[in-house]
């Protein structure tokens, strides 16, 4: 029987993606939440000193993507080919350069330079990588996956990034293209993810 904890925040941001993978895959797995209190104390118990990690029979790792890849491949969510992963690869990239936009422009202090990384993030990247997104999803016949037929980790790190955004300018869902929508729709209506959905705790991002 092999154990496997997933230790984060009790956000989604870089815990999300690794959590929605076991639950697509219907893993069973410990879903520990640190409050920001317990976090001091927790912090050298980490690989890192930072979360996400994850123990897994027994064994701790850290590094988010690293993780949402490890759990992904480990449980068939990583495509077929190596193409496909490249692809998932592919997607993974542009995804993390976009979520450091969002996190860069949400935790600036200075309200100048926050102000300039909003406009840049809202007026030319999201627009930019959204463009990407609707290609790569085109190139796989608009099933509304980024590979093959199935979910795999490429449609929930943008599940999850598109969750970011609308956490912090909700009207940012009025712009989603079709592709983007049928992806957000494929992965609501997945029947494990549907029920974990239902129930995930809402929190700000
Ligand atoms: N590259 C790391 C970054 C991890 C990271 O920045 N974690 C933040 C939370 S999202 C953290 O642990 N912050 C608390 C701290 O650094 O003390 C990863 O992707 O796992």
């Amino acid at each position: 029987m092999s154990e496997l904890k997933v230790v984060y925040f009790d956000l989604r941001a870089r815990g999300e993606p690794i959590r929605l993978v076991l639950e697509a895959a219907g893993k069973k797995y410990e879903d520990v939440r640190l409050s920001f209190d317990e976090w001091p104390a927790e912090k050298p118990n980490t690989p890192y000193g930072q979360l996400p990690y994850i123990v897994y029979n027994g064994k701790k790792y850290g590094q988010s993507l690293a993780l949402a890849n490890f759990v992904a491949r480990e449980f068939g969510l990583y495509g077929k080919t190596n193409l496909d992963a490249l692809r998932i690869d592919e997607v993974s990239g542009l995804t993390a350069d976009l979520v450091d936009s969002v996190f860069k422009a949400k935790f600036e202090n200075d309200e100048t330079k926050k102000a300039e990384l909003s406009q840049k993030l809202w007026d030319e990247a999201v627009p930019k990588y959204f463009g990407f997104f609707n290609t790569l999803l085109q190139d796989n016949g608009n099933t509304g996956f980024f590979v093959g037929s199935t979910v795999s980790l490429a449609d929930l790190l943008v599940f999850n990034l598109l969750d970011s955004l609308i956490a912090e300018k909700a009207e940012i869902a009025n712009t989603f293209s079709p592709e983007l929508n049928k992806l957000r729709s494929n992965v609501q209506k997945h029947p494990f993810l549907n029920a974990y959905l239902a129930k995930r705790k809402n929190v700000p991002f």
